[in-house]
């Protein structure tokens, strides 16, 4: 699927941290990536997508009954909690997709399937 940008590059984490890198660099704002300040940034996106849901009741999967603008918000909210929670990792130093990877098998070692 073509990008914003008209991208057909699939996308890893691995490319949407170097964009993340670009972006901040490009503005000068590497001195405020700090890991503290980027895990309050993220701490503040995750209220905005908290509020999407704020007093909705329960939600069907698939969200049958939202409108395409409340989804198309959605997706915003969700990009900003990846991207902040991505530069997070890269200013710590770790590398988020191995890591993931890593606790996804702890995760099974943990809860073996019954199947
Ligand atoms: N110092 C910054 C500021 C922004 N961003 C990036 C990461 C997020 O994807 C997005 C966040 O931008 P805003 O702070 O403008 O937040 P919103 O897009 O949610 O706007 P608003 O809070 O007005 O709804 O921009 C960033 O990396 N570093």
């Amino acid at each position: 699927m073509a990008g914003i940008s008209g991208e057909a590059e699939s996308v890893s984490l691995e490319l949407l941290r170097q964009k993340m890198r670009d972006f901040a660099k490009e503005r000068g704002w590497e001195p405020h990536h700090t890991p503290r300040n980027l895990l309050l940034a993220l701490v503040g996106e995750m209220g905005e997508l908290s509020e999407i849901f704020q007093w909705k009741g329960e939600v069907e999967r698939g969200l049958p009954n939202w409108k395409e603008e409340e989804k198309v918000h959605l997706g915003e909210e969700l990009s900003d909690v990846l991207l902040y929670l991505i530069q997070l990792s890269d200013s710590c130093g770790v590398d988020l997709g191995q890591v993931a990877l890593r606790k996804i098998q702890l995760n099974a070692l943990k809860y073996p399937s019954n199947k």
